[in-house]
C-alpha cells in the first residue's frame, strides 16, 4: 500500500510551487511520513496535489502502481484532516463520524458498529450524541480524525491537525495520534511546523524548502546528520563551527576535533560513508550542545551573559579565539567569570 510521487510539479500562474518532488509514502519501514518545512514552502500544496484537489503541472501520483491522474478526489479513498477539523456544525459527533459511510452506502447496523469502534479508538465513547459545537478543540480534532478513518481509507492526509491547539494539548494528542495510526495500520502523511510532533507521530521526516524535498530520513538522522547547513539551522542548530574528523586508533571509532575540543562520534549515524578520518565537516551546535564542565576538563571560555531558566542557566560564552557559543550550566555563574566548556556529543549535528 504505497503512494509513489514522481517528478511532481505544481504551479500557480507561472510560479513553480512544487518542484520535481519524489516521495514514497506508506513503505514497510515508514508507514507515517511527516512533511516539515517553513511557512510557504509548499507543504499544503503537496498534500492537496496528492489528494487531487490541486491540479498538477507535471509528474505522476500513483497508489499501488495505479496512476491517479484520472481518479477524482472522492474516488481516491484518502482520508483528510485539516487544521480546523471542518466538522458539520448542525450534526452530532456520531453523525459526523458516520458521514462518509452514508455516502458509501454502508448499512445502518454496520455504520453504528463502525462509529462505536472509532469513538472507542479516539477515546470519546459516550459522546456520540453530543453536538459538535459543544466540544473542546482537542475533542473536535479527535472527531475529525475518527471521521477520516471511518471508511477505512487507504491513506490519511493530515494537514496541521494540531496547530490550532495549545502546546500541552498538542503534545498529548500527538502521542495519541501516533498510537491511533499504529492501531488503525493506515499509512499517513502529516504536515507540521513542529519538530517534536513530527518525531512523535512519524517514522520518517521529509524536510521541504522552497518547493523541494531536501532530506528524507528517520527523525534521529535529520537531527544529527542534517544534509546541509540550511537543514541544520532549520532543525535548531544556532551556531555552526568547523570540525576535522580523526580516527581513534585504539577503538577504530571516529571523533571530531573542534575549537571546543575533540569528541567521539559513537553510534550507527556516524559509521561509514564520509566518516573516515581526515575529512572536514561542519558541526552544528544547539543551545544545549555545550556544557560547563570545570576549567581543567574543558576549553577555556569567558561568560558573557547569563539567563536563569527554570532548571538550569543558559549562558553565552566567548572562547579564546573569539568564537561565541551558547552553553548550559546548572550552578549560577557570573558575567566575566572564566569557565571550562565541552561539547555534549549526543546533542550536536554533523554535516558532511
Ligand atoms: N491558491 C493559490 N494561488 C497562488 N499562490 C498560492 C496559492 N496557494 C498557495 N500559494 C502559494 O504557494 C506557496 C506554497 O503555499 P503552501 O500553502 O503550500 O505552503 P505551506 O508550506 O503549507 O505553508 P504554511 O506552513 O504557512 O501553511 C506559497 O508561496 C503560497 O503563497
Amino acid at each position: 500500500m504505497t503512494l509513489e510521487v514522481r517528478s511532481l510539479r505544481v504551479t500557480y500562474d507561472d510560479e513553480v510551487v512544487i518542484d520535481d518532488i519524489d516521495l514514497d509514502i506508506g513503505t514497510a519501514d515508514a508507514p507515517v511520513t511527516a512533511l516539515l518545512g517553513p511557512s510557504g514552502c509548499g507543504k499544503s500544496t503537496l498534500i492537496r496535489a496528492i489528494a487531487g484537489i490541486e491540479p498538477i503541472a507535471g509528474g505522476t501520483v500513483r497508489f499501488d502502481g495505479v496512476d491517479l491522474a484520472a481518479v477524482p478526489t472522492h474516488r481516491r479513498d484518502f482520508g483528510v484532516v485539516f487544521q480546523d477539523g471542518q466538522l458539520l456544525p448542525g450534526r452530532t459527533v456520531g453523525q459526523n463520524i458516520a458521514y462518509g459511510l452514508r455516502a458509501r452506502r454502508w448499512s445502518r447496523a454496520a455504520t453504528a458498529e463502525r462509529v462505536a469502534e472509532l469513538l472507542d479508538l479516539v477515546g470519546l465513547s459516550g459522546l456520540a450524541d453530543r453536538a459538535v459545537t459543544e466540544l473542546s478543540g482537542g475533542q473536535a480534532q479527535r472527531v475529525a480524525l475518527a471521521r477520516a478513518l471511518a471508511p477505512r481509507p487507504r491513506l490519511l492526509l493530515l494537514d496541521e491537525p494540531l496547530s490550532s491547539l495549545d502546546r500541552r494539548l498538542r503534545e498529548r494528542l500527538a502521542a495519541e495520534i501516533a498510537e491511533i495510526l499504529r492501531v488503525a495500520g493506515t499509512p499517513a502523511i502529516l504536515v507540521t511546523h513542529d519538530h517534536q510532533e513530527a518525531a512523535v507521530i512519524a517514522d520518517r521526516i521529509s524536510v521541504m524548502s522552497e518547493g523541494r524535498i531536501v532530506q528524507s530520513a528517520a527523525p534521529d538522522t535529520i537531527w544529527r546528520r542534517p544534509v546541509d547547513e540550511w537543514v541544520a539551522r532549520f532543525v535548531g542548530c544556532t551556531t555552526l563551527i568547523g570540525g576535522h574528523l580523526v580516527r581513534d586508533a585504539d577503538t577504530g571509532s571516529t571523533a571530531v576535533q573542534t575549537v571546543l575540543g575533540t569528541v567521539a562520534l559513537a553510534g550507527r549515524l556516524f559509521d561509514g560513508g564520509s566518516d573516515g578520518a581526515g575529512g572536514e565537516v561542519v558541526v552544528g551546535l544547539r543551545p544545549r550542545s555545550v556544557v560547563v564542565c570545570g576549567e581543567e576538563r574543558g576549553v577555556r571560555a569567558i561568560v558573557r551573559s547569563v539567563a536563569a531558566l527554570p532548571e538550569e542557566h543558559l549562558l553565552s560564552v566567548a572562547l579564546d579565539d573569539g568564537t561565541i557559543v551558547s552553553a548550559v550550566s546548572t550552578p549560577a555563574l557570573s558575567v566575566g567569570e572564566t569557565v571550562g566548556v565541552a561539547i555534549d556529543p549526543d546533542r550536536i549535528a554533523v554535516i558532511g
